[in-house]
């Protein structure tokens, strides 16, 4: 499999702002690649570079084989970039944007229309207002019709969610698979995890320009936390303490009426964990799904989980 973006050392400075700390990123081709990270983490810094829109401080950048310095127009062409704030012109309707963006499309440019319109349909933008007169949801739907409509091999998209209802979220969805079905490379950011749960099969976490943790979805599952919850009888608090420090660091352990109660939150597999707790007689336990949001919180805070 080709790798269709690859950043080695990617560093850049705003002045004494470290935006990008030496990133090394690999993107393989036919993913949905997700960046998750808070505000300032460095998402559209990372994603502007990849387009040209900015220019590294230092390392380098690969997208589609190309340098984006160096591809200019017939990169732009491959490539489908909803920014962060997009931009709409006022006095022009819906409809003579997808005119404008067609005219400067590559490829087919009645397919490429057609598809445009077919998109704003499935969307449901009113496409005979201004601009000025849409809501912001129908503004970034506008914006998600400009960067698929000429069936990119690689869309970047910025928080292309933001300000979208459910619904339409699901529908943005439902372009992202479709994308991907037929071949094209999708990296998006967010900062809602849930987001790039449900879309992407690869995720970085970024945090104050670097990454802190690079795995599938599956993998983020996998060392996510947990809440423990155990009810052991015929145990004594003092041995239960020393058994579970051994397993998981950081739990508590209390007495209530004849059973020892151990609570908090756990890591990893529940193998050692439940081995661990079988020594004595568990009258109760809850180990409650991997919460997948408070394993990333934790890697945004830069905080370990016990
Ligand atoms: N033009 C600029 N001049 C100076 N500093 C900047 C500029 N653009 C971004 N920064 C800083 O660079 C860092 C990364 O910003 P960036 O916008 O890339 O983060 P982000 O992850 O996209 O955040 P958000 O989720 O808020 O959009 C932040 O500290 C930000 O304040």
């Amino acid at each position: 499999m080709t790798d269709v973006v690859v950043t080695t050392g990617l560093t850049k400075r705003y002045g004494s702002v470290l935006a990008l700390d030496s990133l090394d990123l690999t993107i393989p081709q036919g993913t949905v690649f997700g960046v998750i990270g808070p505000n300032g983490a460095g998402k559209t810094t990372l994603m502007r570079l990849l387009v040209d829109v900015l220019r590294p401080t230092s390392g380098s950048i690969t997208v589609l084989g190309m340098e984006p310095r160096a591809g200019g127009k017939d990169l732009r062409g491959r490539i489908g970039y909803l920014p962060g704030e997009f931009h709409v012109e006022p006095g022009l309707s819906g409809r003579a944007h997808l005119k404008f963006w067609t005219s400067i499309s590559p490829g087919d440019r009645t397919q490429v229309h057609r598809r445009a319109e077919a998109m704003a349909e499935r969307l449901d933008i009113p496409l005979d207002r201004p601009a000025r007169k849409l809501s912001k949801g129908n503004k970034q739907k506008l914006g998600l019709v400009q960067a698929f409509m000429h069936r990119p091999e690689l869309l970047i998209l910025d928080e292309p969610t933001s300000g979208l209802d459910p619904l339409v979220q699901q529908t943005f969805l439902e372009l992202v698979s479709e994308a991907r079905d037929g071949g094209a490379t999708v990296f998006l950011s967010s900062h809602v995890l849930s987001e790039v749960e449900q879309a992407a099969d690869l995720a970085v976490v970024l945090r104050s320009g670097s990454i802190v943790r690079e795995a599938s979805i599956e993998g983020l599952h996998t060392t996510a936390v947990r809440h423990l919850r155990a009810r052991l009888s015929d145990a004594d608090a003092a041995t239960v303490d020393r058994r579970m420090a051994d397993v998981a660091a950081g739990l508590d352990v209390s007495v209530e009426g004849e059973d020892v109660l151990v609570s908090g939150l756990v890591q990893g597999h529940a193998d050692d964990l439940v081995k661990a707790l079988a020594r004595f007689t568990v009258a109760d336990l809850v180990l409650a799904e991997p919460d997948l949001e408070e394993s990333v919180l934790a890697m945004y805070s830069g905080k370990d989980v016990p």
